[in-house]
């Protein structure tokens, strides 16, 4: 940084306020005071408030602190994550005072680049706001061991694994990423089928340079095991590497990443929903094991600068990225058991008996049983799905049927929403968010007919084992929709790759794969669930993220619905509610009532999801919003005993499972290898699955804690999915197109 004359570049010959600043100050007060509730003064203060000095410009503390300490003895600079504005502490009024002429409507360079430079503008201030103290919190198991190489170290080793111009797309054990370039050594890390090849090592080993600081790690006690496979990563200021578990069958326990030339922010994601940013300093040991390694997702969001703590830790600043190498080594798991063998044996099914059995196995199933992790890989709605959400009209009444953690729930607030999932834990999951939920089969929902104006259905009906079951899904959502209503369906195409480019999900081209992208619907992580990378995990954060935790700038990213306040708010039409949904929908007071909301409405019973009722057999009974059991209500709609669905925990699923076995084609499902094309039609899809550790053990050996499980999907090939649709009376297909490896529909209840 330059000094703070040059900085302040107008100079300080000017006293007085000019009329222009008078007036600008004055809008500025106005807004500070009533937008963001700072007590400013009209008489000076020690504190001055500056406009157009904050983090959310760009401007960092070392910056302030150069441009104000000339005019007297700052005691602190305090700095509010994403706020335009910081506070100058002066230790005495005549200091403030001297800043506020001298530095009033001045220009603050930043750096050569003359379009960052920002105009700051100076208010007084009663007193500044305590400073936000950002969390050191870790994930458990992971440690940093900071100075770990010495700067001639670290010098050595830039100059060693620095990537020249022959580090080309062509070598194997190099590429350019999307947004950075790697290299490898031991074994070249496929990120196709995020693995490596223990059949085919590569010529060059660990390099000797960094046998020295290796042994090192190994004397902690922290790892346990000399590597194998080294992956240099090179990042520029912007680059990062999107959200991932390295590959949990492909690597042992203890990985461990050296940085150079630069700090990062990781930042690390439980699949609860918990984030965490870690600072990783330059020359630091950064060593992942148990939870931190198996369970929370470590990334880099690609941006130039972090919001950081100060070197004292008692605020914030900003500081900019520079080059980093990172040297990640890993040991390779050789007796590993082959994926996906010791699994299954699964026909496809012939029969409607055997479909629901087949889909409750490996759907329902498997759904509950990887409901957290799964719901960890998903953080945001797909923008064709916003763009959809966002074009429905104002108190609109929609389902999401197969809504999973709820991620499209809450993209357009204005819209009353009920979510349903056929995974009681998905359910539990996305009612824990505050939305209103229920446990629901798509092939029998539970809500009145010509209710909804719209519904939402992603990813859903690819899960439905027969071609006469995928017609009875879009049947039950014509059912529920209103004449002019309107479904939005989205499915696995079987064609991944139709558009110019391969969808995201396939990488077929490792000089052009593009990572950070997910399977047809943002599956990402979860197809392996491992090193697998989060489609819009990247363009997610684009606003800054802090080095903490704290201050509700790092933190969950679960984001709660706010309906029972929001009805209030939405329900100023409630006439025309009622005059549009009839008793569908309460009065404004049952409205806002929080024990009184859209499921209790539109649903065909009492319950919500996730109640529990004990049978007097002594087994439990998840209840769906129609306060029946879903068996009991199928029968009650004429619904053939071999369709029945029942959610018993107990013994009672033999009965569902009895069904029709014995009767099939024949044709054994094939299980699919993640992130290729597909093979068939029908297909089991494996899901990667650490297990949580119970407790941080460093010790904890991966492998035995790993579970693979299959989810049954149909593959939609072209003009298939509006086939489907053709076939269901009242509805019209309005537009259909492929979108990322799904097929998609908009289809209208006539
Ligand atoms: O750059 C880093 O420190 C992390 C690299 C990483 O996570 C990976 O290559 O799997
Ligand atoms: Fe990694």
């Amino acid at each position: 940084m330059e000094g703070a004359d040059k900085d302040v570049a107008n100079g300080s010959k000017e006293t007085g306020l000019s009329k222009k600043l008078k007036k600008k100050l004055a809008k500025i007060e106005k807004s500070l005071s009533l937008k963001e509730k700072l007590q400013l003064t009209d008489f000076p203060t020690k504190v001055l408030c500056v406009q157009n000095g904050g983090l959310g410009n760009d401007v960092c503390q070392e910056e302030l602190m150069a441009a104000f300490s000339p005019h007297g003895a700052v005691d602190c600079v305090i700095m509010l994550p994403r706020k335009p504005y910081a506070f100058v502490c002066y230790s005495d009024c005549s200091s403030a005072m001297k800043a506020f002429q001298h530095l009033n409507g001045h220009t603050l360079k930043q750096g050569k680049d003359p379009s960052q430079n920002v105009i700051l503008y100076l208010l007084y201030v009663e007193r500044a706001p305590p400073s936000v103290v950002p969390s050191s919190e870790r994930p458990p198991g992971l440690h940093i061991l900071e100075d770990f190489v010495t700067i001639q170290e670290e010098a050595s080793l830039i100059e060693h694994f620095k990537f020249n111009i022959e580090d080309s797309e062509g070598q194997k054990e190099c590429g350019v990423m999307k947004h950075r370039q790697v290299k490898h050594f031991g074994y070249e890390f496929k990120y196709g089928i995020n693995d490596v090849d223990i059949n085919d090592p590569l010529p060059d080993g660990i390099p000797t340079i960094c046998k020295g600081f290796l042994d090192r790690s190994l004397a902690t006690g922290l790892v346990h095991f000399f590597p194998d496979q080294l992956t240099v990563n090179q990042y520029k200021p912007g680059q990062g590497i999107p959200p991932h578990v390295d590959t949990t069958y492909a690597f042992e326990d203890g990985i461990v990443s050296l940085s150079l030339g630069s700090q990062a922010v990781m930042d690390f994601r439980h699949p609860d929903g918990r984030h965490l940013s870690v600072v990783v300093p330059r020359r630091s040991l950064l060593i992942m094991t148990g939870d931190s390694r198996y369970v929370w997702s470590h990334g880099i969001t690609p941006r130039k600068s972090d919001i950081v703590a100060t070197p004292t830790g008692c605020g914030l600043t900003l500081v900019h990225r520079d080059t980093r190498l990172s040297l990640t080594f890993r040991k390779v798991v050789m007796d590993r058991k082959e994926e996906g063998k010791s699994v299954i044996e699964a026909l496809l099914p012939e029969t409607e008996g055997q479909a629901v059995a087949l889909e409750k196995e490996h759907v329902q199933q498997v759904y509950d049983d990887i409901a957290e992790h799964f719901s960890g890989t998903r953080y945001k709605p797909w923008p064709r799905v916003v763009d959809f959400l966002q074009e429905q009209p104002p108190l609109s009444l929609l389902a999401d049927v197969g809504c999973g953690n709820g991620k499209c729930l809450g993209v357009n607030k204005d819209l009353f929403e009920i979510g349903s999932d056929f995974s009681k834990n998905l359910a539990t999951i996305c009612r824990s968010r505050g939305n209103e939920t229920c446990v629901a089969d798509v092939t029998c929902l539970p809500f009145r007919s010509d209710s909804f104006d719209v519904v939402l259905c992603i990813a859903v009906i690819h899960h439905m084992a027969t071609k006469e079951r995928r017609q009875k899904a879009v049947s039950e959502i014509v059912r529920v929709l209103r004449a002019g209503g309107r479904a939005l369906l989205y499915v696995w195409a079987m064609e991944q790759d139709l558009q110019e480019k391969p969808s995201k999900y396939i990488h077929v081209n490792r000089q052009k794969r593009i990572e950070g992208s997910g399977s047809p619907d943002d599956e990402a992580c979860v197809v392996s669930g491992d090193h697998s990378r989060i489609a819009s995990s990247e363009s997610e954060e684009s606003g800054r993220v802090s080095a903490g935790g704290d201050g509700g700038f790092v933190g969950g990213t679960q984001k709660m619905s706010e309906l029972p306040g929001d009805v209030e708010k939405k329900s100023d039409r409630d006439m025309g509610l009622e005059e549009r949904y009839g008793s569908s929908v309460g009065s404004r007071k049952e409205l806002s009532d929080k024990s009184c909301s859209v499921s209790g409405s539109v649903c065909r019973g009492i319950e919500r999801c996730g109640e529990e009722k004990k049978e007097s057999d002594g087994s439990e009974i998840v209840s769906d919003c129609s306060g029946l059991s879903i068996s009991e209500r199928c029968k009650d709609e004429g619904v053939s005993a071999g369709e029945e669905k029942i959610t018993r925990k107990d013994g009672s699923e033999a009965n569902l499972e009895s069904h029709d076995k014995g009767r099939t084609t024949g044709k054994k499902l094939q299980i699919h290898v993640n992130r290729t094309q597909f093979q068939d039609q029908d297909m089991l899809v494996p899901w990667q699955l650490k297990k949580a550790a119970k407790s941080c053990d460093v010790s904890a050996s991966g492998s035995d804690q790993q579970q693979v499980f299959h989810r049954y999907y149909h593959m939609f090939q072209q003009g298939e999915l509006e086939a489907v649709c053709q076939g269901v009376p009242d509805c019209s297909v309005r537009k259909s197109y492929h979108d990322q490896g799904n097929w998609c529909v908009v289809l209208e209840k006539l």
